[in-house]
């Protein structure tokens, strides 16, 4: 489970979220959806213990990460949004790494890493250095990274960012997949589309305040039952897209 209350956190004097709440259970795929700017990235680093809230409470797979931030640590995976790989190790040099820092034995790591390697199709690349690897390849092994010690929580940032349609999809089986085994997932997204297939619930964010929170079929519904894009849209935009594009093109390419 993930636990946010009350949240607020202000950097260099100035609050970005405003007192957030919301609850993601166990079994559940939540995606975290809003606009640029809107402090999903700044949700997340509370989320990993990065960045301490001024007020309020985080909890994740059951613990205070203020409290206790190093149990909090061994509750969760994390693939963030720009996340490296050390390029010079190999994959499987990479996922020991982990691996030893989660003080998983040998034979677990050996094992674990054969089954994510194979699972992603990089079984044949497991010993190559990863300097040559692809975007799609590298988040690949970050998801296999995140995954290693079979965290209760698996907190995604824009997961899907460079893998090809395949990978997608697996991507979203192995999602569904988790949370039927119990496991907690949080997604931060700007793909709508890529959110309403997995998630089982919403949270939707604009100016550091939560504005919605359900399953994407309530949201849809409360927008008008168009699309959650288009609930989306009426509530994240001052404006309709449209009517912006409109002006902009009248006035900059008159
Ligand atoms: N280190 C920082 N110093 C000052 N302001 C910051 C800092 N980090 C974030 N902000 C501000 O906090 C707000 C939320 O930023 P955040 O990166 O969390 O948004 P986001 O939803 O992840 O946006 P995007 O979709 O563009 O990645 C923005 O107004 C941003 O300018």
């Amino acid at each position: 489970m993930i636990r946010v209350t009350d949240v607020r956190v202000a950097i260099d004097g100035t609050e970005i979220l405003h007192g957030i709440s919301f609850e993601v259970g166990d079994g559940v795929v939540a995606g975290y959806v809003g606009p640029n700017g809107a402090g999903k990235t700044t949700t997340m680093r509370l989320l990993t213990g990065g960045l301490p809230p001024n007020a309020g409470r985080v909890e994740v797979g059951g613990v205070d990460v203020v409290a206790d931030p190093v149990e909090a640590k061994r509750r969760f995976g994390y693939v963030p949004e720009h996340g490296h790989v050390y390029e010079s190790f190999t994959p499987n040099e990479y996922l020991t790494f982990i691996g030893r820092m989660h003080r998983l034995d040998e034979a677990r790591i050996r094992d674990r890493s054969a089954a994510h390697l194979e699972f992603w199709g990089l079984t044949d690349s497991a010993d190559r250095s990863m300097v040559g690897f692809s975007k799609g390849m590298k988040q690949k092994v970050l998801l296999s990274a995140a995954l290693l010690h079979d965290p209760p929580v698996l907190l995604l940032d824009e997961p899907l960012g460079g893998l090809d349609a395949h990978a997608v999809l697996q991507t979203r089986a192995l999602l569904r997949t988790l949370a039927a085994r119990g496991r907690t997932v949080f997604y931060s997204s700007h793909l709508l589309d890529a959110v309403e297939k997995v998630a089982d619930l919403v949270v939707v964010i604009r100016d550091g305040q939560i504005l919605q929170v359900g399953s994407p079929e309530e949201i849809t519904a409360s927008g008008g039952g168009v699309s959650l894009e288009d609930a989306f849209g009426k509530l994240t935009a001052a404006a309709d897209a449209y009517d912006l594009a409109e002006a902009l093109v009248a006035e900059a390419f008159a």
